[in-house]
Order: structure tokens, then C-alpha cells, then sequence
């Protein structure tokens, strides 16, 4: 598989432990980990954010050479705060991320696909958490990235806008694209991931296969639950 985010060396002082990642076209990557582990910041240090250190490169490019208008082809990324009330329609919002602008439709069509079409002419200040998390993914979508990095894209969501947006993004990378989003439902990052990177203090403590990332063993010493009766508890 080809791959499009080769990273090197990458570190961020006092919170991401120096490691080297390589995230293959058409995979679903998930990071987990506790609170405070590193998910964001191995995010913010994949996205090529300054105060991260190491090389990255995307499809061959050293991302912190190009130039934003470059970079957004490259790679799209979505932070953890959807706190963004700015007085704009949605459309007008998402039309800030389109890389080029002679492009409108698409916007039409990357709603339509997270089934958000309704939304095109509402106002981002008057939606709900959960409306506006939408929308922050489809602007993310929308610029057609080779690499989609996404903090907790289904944190504010209900179950069933979860699942949808969990399988928009697999449609994603069917093709092609390399998509990296941090979650903390354990089940749900084993059921869509084709790998699951688990960090810890800062450390990538596991990074395999679904079920071998996520075994009993790992989940316990590095969650502190376990299962029991189908139900999480304390470990
Ligand atoms: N801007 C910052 N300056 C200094 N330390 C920071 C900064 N942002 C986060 N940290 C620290 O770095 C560590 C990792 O934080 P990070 O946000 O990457 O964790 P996370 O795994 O995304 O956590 P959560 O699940 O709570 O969102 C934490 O100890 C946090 O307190």
C-alpha cells in the first residue's frame, strides 16, 4: 500500500515521546489513549503545527515546507474544539476550507453525503454542539486532502450520527486517503480501525491490529477498566 504520511523523529517537548510513523492511502488509523495521554498533541505534531519537531512528510512533500494553500491539499486537519460560532452560513463556513474556489458544488455534495444537507443555509452560531461538529468535519472533508487528521470528530455525536460519520470516513478512505482520528470509545475505534495506535504519558505503548492494539491486557494496565458482563468496569 502507498504510503502518505511518513513521519520522523517526531516529538513535541514534555508531551509526545520522539517516535517514527508511517500511515498507508486507503487506511483508518484510531489513536486512543487516556485523558492527557498525547492524542492531540501526536495529532498537532502530524499536521506539522509549530511547536512540534521531526520530519513529516506527505505524499513525498516535507509538510513544513509547503506553503498553507499547499498544505491543505495535502493534509486536512480538524482540532478538538468546536467552539467556532462564527455569524456565517454553513455553507459560506465550509466554503473556507475548499482549496479551490471554482469549486462550490462540492460543498453541496460533501453535506449531502453526512446526510447535513439541510444545514447549507443555517447560520454556524445557531446550531447545536452536535450540528456544528458536523459541519467541522464536512469543511475538513471538503478540501479532498490525501491525509485527514481528526481529534474526536464523533465526540459530541449521538449514536446514530456516529456510525454515520465513522462510515463517511471509510468511504474516504476507500479512496485513498489516509485517515488518522482520535477517539475514546473503545469499541467503536476496534469495530471501524484497520490499526490502533495507543499512547500513554506521551509514548506509544501499542500500535497493531485492532484486537491485538486492544487487548485485555493493554486495556486494563493502560484504561484501568475491564470488561464484565458485556459492561466496562474498573479493572
Ligand atoms: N499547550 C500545552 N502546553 C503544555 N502542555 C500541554 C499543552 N497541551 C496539552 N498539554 C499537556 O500534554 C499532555 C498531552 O495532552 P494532549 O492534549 O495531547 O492529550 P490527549 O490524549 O489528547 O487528552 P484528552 O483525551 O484529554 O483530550 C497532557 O499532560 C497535557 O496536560
Amino acid at each position: 500500500m502507498t504510503s502518505r504520511l511518513t513521519a520522523h523523529a517526531l516529538s513535541i517537548s514534555g508531551r509526545l515521546t520522539p517516535c517514527d510513523l508511517t500511515f498507508s492511502a486507503g487506511s483508518v488509523t484510531m489513536l486512543v489513549g487516556p485523558n492527557g495521554a498525547g492524542k492531540t498533541s501526536l495529532l498537532h505534531a502530524l499536521a506539522g503545527l509549530p511547536e512540534s519537531c521531526g520530519k513529516v512528510l506527505v505524499d513525498g512533500d516535507d509538510i513544513h515546507a509547503l506553503a498553507p494553500v499547499r498544505r491543505v491539499r495535502h493534509v486536512a486537519f480538524l482540532g478538538a474544539s468546536r467552539d467556532v460560532r462564527w455569524p456565517l452560513s454553513v455553507r459560506d463556513f465550509i466554503a473556507l476550507g475548499l482549496p479551490d474556489q471554482s469549486q462550490p458544488g462540492h460543498i453541496e455534495e460533501v453535506l449531502d453525503s453526512l446526510e447535513a444537507g439541510e444545514l447549507a443555509g443555517r447560520r454556524l452560531d445557531h446550531l447545536s454542539t452536535g450540528e456544528r461538529s458536523r459541519v467541522m468535519i464536512a469543511r475538513a472533508l471538503v478540501s479532498r486532502s490525501s491525509v485527514l487528521l481528526l481529534d474526536e470528530p464523533i465526540a459530541n455525536l449521538d449514536p446514530k450520527w456516529q456510525l454515520t460519520i465513522l462510515a463517511r470516513l471509510r468511504s474516504e478512505a476507500d479512496r485513498g486517503t489516509a485517515v488518522i482520528l482520535s477517539i475514546h470509545d473503545l469499541d467503536l475505534a476496534r469495530q471501524h480501525g484497520d490499526r490502533v495506535i495507543v499512547i500513554d504519558k506521551g509514548e506509544i505503548v501499542a500500535d497493531s491490529t485492532p484486537s491485538q492494539a486492544l487487548s485485555e491486557a493493554v486495556i486494563a494496565e493502560i484504561f484501568g477498566v475491564s470488561r464484565s458482563g458485556g459492561r466496562w468496569v474498573r479493572a
